[in-house]
């Protein structure tokens, strides 16, 4: 035998009850068939018997729809005149019944419990009559046999009667036999309730009386979900959880089963199968007593619980001191309070726990009056409300006695600025729950869903700033790796946000990169780039990365914030790492102390890896002793190109046509960009130099550089073209060549500027815009380190960017 229960939606409407008939009809063997009230009609019935205690007459219309709504479902399910008429005179008896405890209401303006259930029951007493004779099922009226008794002001099921009488019955069951859920009633033959949702318990409670095969949970989903896929999108159906997980699971919000259904089946270990009535070949997910533990995820599911407040009580007074929880929970259970989570540190300091937020008030005067005493002796110092709050589970049989998984939880969460207020995990290791802002839920949902692989993919949600030389191709380079990067690295780069000088736009969903910069120049709206940040910052998307590819300080000035709200920075540009040392020290260190990531290797060598080898060496212990460097693409260029027939000005123009030059060429050729350049080298080997370290021989003399403005700089430039070409010979004749180079030594000394070099140096050989780093240490003495390769460029500087974009998310 098997039974199905089908919910309120399944029944929601004529054609969904057709789905219903086809759906039993394709079983075998000895069928019970559950169901709820028609979709709604539960809540509309509370409402109007709400009405009518108010003394608001409109309950009458209300009670009359809810009949309506029930006349025309029959007129679509029995066209044949006979049967219309006797499923009509069927159900007479308990619209009159319906209206005439309304009016008793309405009359003596007050809803008693009793009355309550007998109207909230009313729902399921006519939907199983009406579906009854559609299915040709024998009824059975589940208030005779299930029976309840309350404790603490909630209404149980008495199993023990309740089995012997379905027992008794089950000779009678026919081939398919229906009864109504939810709906029961006390010792005294009154109508009760087996709760919201209760119409899976009561199916679960016939499963097991009637030692059925299977029990199936005919919804409107297909299953147990990863994660709410209102939340996640990319959550997916789970296949099968141990009775355990699944109660888990539906006790932190995954509304797909009613919590107390599980216990009656799991005591037979008759399985239960998640079923999607509007899409009836879904496999759903498959509840049973094994556990999986091979090949398996540690972890199956996420849930989450939202409008809960947490409620600490703490004090010295309470360390040590036996019966305080006893008190604490006694006086909530007299209330009826429901304790969702509790959390108690060794220390014995305090107390936490959760519950609904509707219950705060009272949860507070219940236990000022039970703590009078102590809260005015001081014992206990505060009872503290945190309003708005969410619960998080993560859930798995797996995760017993497997190593890190709370590590790895706290730590995506933690990362991404997710605070935690209270935690809990039992002994059985089958769950850890923790307590956030509830305005965090979205994002600590997705980092979990991501760190424990349960998406496909990990996402990072880019905001650029720049659409420039470097910008442009950094977003053509997204768009054209995008798929290779789901495919080969499970890593999806979503451009959330794209800003320029001016303007600005989002998409939560991402911009498309093909025309995100069309978009933006079109449909931008103003603002400038502090405004951007305060809206990553509102928008608190998890993995959320700050990508700066303009030559702006205004924009490098905004980093610190960003850090310090858990959005991680790459950047291309050099002005932040290369200002005061101390503002270098404070952005790399709020990053590993949030967790979050500062990259920046294309300040120094475009998309060449200069900063990361570097890196290693000093991590591994390694002294350097000395670097020197050509370190500038467009000055490398200048004098490689410059020639007799092409001078000094027109060389140039091309290197900033060639996308090498900054946006302003007077910062190459001034020797600023070297110097920001050689300041970052020599911090991150780590001497803290600071600018005014730095000896400068800018590679045009000053003057021209305080001309007033660009025009004026290239228009006079040009003055310089003889001259320079004579120190080019000049050098040339003694087989020499110019570049300009820095050096750095250990004692924290730096010096820029133009040098000559013969065939015997390594720089002598720099074609074009490359750049060279040599690098001496404690190993690398005789034979220093050399890196050696294109310096400057849009495309190895984009390159180099979406590098470092890839290795925020560390895949
Ligand atoms: N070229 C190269 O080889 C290398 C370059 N870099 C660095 O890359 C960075 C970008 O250079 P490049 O692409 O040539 O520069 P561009 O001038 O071509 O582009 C700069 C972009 O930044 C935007 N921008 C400038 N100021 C602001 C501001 N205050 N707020 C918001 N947006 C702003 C501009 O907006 P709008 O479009 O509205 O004007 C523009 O889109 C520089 O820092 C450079 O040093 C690093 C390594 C190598
Ligand atoms: N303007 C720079 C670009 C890279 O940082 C250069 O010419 O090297």
């Amino acid at each position: 035998m098997k039974v199905l229960k089908f919910g309120g939606t399944s029944v929601g409407t004529a054609e969904n009850i057709k789905k219903v008939k086809e759906i039993v009809e394709g079983q075998k063997g000895q069928i019970v068939v559950v169901v709820s009230a028609f979709g709604g009609i539960t809540d509309r019935l509370i409402r109007a018997a709400h009405k009518a205690a108010e003394g608001n007459p409109v309950y009458a219309t209300d009670i009359d729809n809810i009949i309506d709504d029930h006349l025309q479902i029959i007129d679509t399910l029995f066209p044949d005149i006979a049967a219309n008429t006797a499923i009509r005179n069927g159900v007479e008896p308990i619209f009159d019944e319906l209206k005439s405890i309304n009016k008793g209401v309405f009359l003596i303006r007050e809803l008693s419990e009793k009355s309550l259930a007998s109207i909230s029951g009313i729902g399921e007493r006519l939907s199983s009559k009406i579906i009854a004779a559609y299915l040709g099922a024998r009824w059975f009226d589940s208030r005779l046999y299930i029976k309840t008794f309350v404790e603490y002001g909630r209404v149980h099921a008495d199993l023990v009667y309740t089995y012997k009488h379905l027992r008794e019955i089950q000779p009678q069951l026919a081939d398919l036999s229906l009864f109504p859920g939810f709906i029961s009633s006390n010792a005294r033959g009154e109508n009760t309730t087996l709760g919201r949702g209760g119409s899976d318990y009561t199916a679960s409670i016939l499963a097991s009386a009637f030692d059925a095969e299977m029990l199936e949970i005919w919804t409107d989903v297909d299953g147990f979900m990863t994660a709410d896929p209102k939340v996640i999108s990319r959550a997916y159906c789970i296949e099968h959880l141990s009775y355990a997980e699944a109660m888990e699971l539906s006790h932190f919000g995954a509304k797909v089963i009613y919590p107390p259904t599980i216990l009656p089946v799991y005591q037979k270990n008759i399985p239960i199968t998640i079923k999607n009535t509007f899409n009836p070949s879904a496999p759903g997910t498959l509840i049973n007593g094994r556990q999986e533990t091979a090949g398996q995820r540690q972890i199956k599911g996420i849930s989450s619980i939202k409008s809960v407040s947490l409620l600490t009580i703490q004090g010295i007074g309470m360390v040590g001191v036996s019966g305080i929880s006893m008190r604490l929970f006694a006086s909530l259970a007299a209330k009826n309070i429901n304790v969702i989570l509790i959390s108690q540190a060794s220390s014995e300091n305090s107390i936490s726990i959760v519950i609904d937020s509707s219950q705060t008030e009272l949860a507070k005067m219940a236990i000022e009056q039970e703590f009078k005493r102590e809260l005015s002796e001081r014992h206990i110092s505060n009872i503290i409300i945190d309003n708005e709050m969410a619960v998080v589970a993560i859930v798995g049989e797996n995760m017993k006695h497997t190593t890190g998984i709370a590590g790895l939880l706290f730590n995506s969460v933690g990362k991404n600025g997710v605070n935690v207020y209270a935690i809990a995990q039992g002994a059985s290791e089958l769950n850890i729950s923790f307590v956030i802002k509830e305005k965090d839920i979205k994002k600590a949902l997705n980092v979990i869903h991501e760190a424990f692989f349960l998406s496909d993919y990990s996402r990072l949600n880019l905001f650029l700033v720049g659409k420039g030389t470097v910008g442009s191709r950094l977003i053509h380079k997204i768009a054209t790796q995008r798929d290779k990067l789901i495919k080969n690295n499970s890593l999806k780069i979503r451009l959330v946000g794209l800003a320029g000088r001016n303007s600005m736009i989002f998409d939560k969903e991402g911009l498309d990169p093909n025309t995100a910069i069309e978009k933006l120049e079109k449909e931008g709206t103003p603002g400038d780039v502090s405004q951007f940040r305060d809206k990553i910052i509102e928008m608190n998307m998890a993995n959320s990365v700050f990508v700066d590819c303009s030559a702006s300080d205004e924009v490098a000035s905004l980093y610190l914030s960003l850090l310090e709200a858990n959005v991680s920075v790459v950047t291309a540009n050099k002005i932040a790492s290369s200002s005061s040392y101390e503002t270098y020290r404070k952005l790399k260190e709020t990053a590993r102390k949030k967790g979050v990531k500062f990259f920046y290797e294309t300040n120094v060598g475009a998309g060449l890896p200069i900063i990361a080898p570097i890196n290693d060496l000093v991590r591994s212990g390694e002294k350097i002793l000395k670097m020197e460097a050509v370190l500038s693409g467009t000055l490398n260029y200048i004098v490689n190109s410059v020639s007799e027939k092409k001078p000094l000005s027109q060389v140039i123009i091309e290197a900033k046509e060639k996308g090498y030059s900054e946006p302003d060429p007077r910062i190459d050729l001034s020797g600023t960009d070297v110097v920001r350049k050689a300041l970052i080298l020599a911090r991150e080997a780590g001497y803290p130099l600071e600018s005014s370290g730095v000896e400068v021989e800018p590679f045009v003399p000053q003057q021209y550089l305080d001309l007033p403005s660009l025009d004026l700089f290239l228009e006079k430039i040009a003055e310089l073209d003889i001259t320079f070409e004579k120190r080019r010979q000049k050098a040339l004749a003694e087989n020499k060549k110019l570049r300009y180079a820095a050096h750095m030594t250990a004692n924290g000394k730096a010096k820029v500027g133009l040098i000559e070099v013969d065939h015997k140096h390594p720089f002598f050989d720099l074609e074009g815009s490359n750049n060279i780093v040599l690098i001496w240490s404690e190993h690398y003495f005789e034979h220093p380190m050399q890196i050696k390769g294109y310096g400057a460029g849009a495309d190895v500087t984009a390159a180099g960017v979406l590098a470092d974009i890839i290795k925020v998310a560390n895949v």
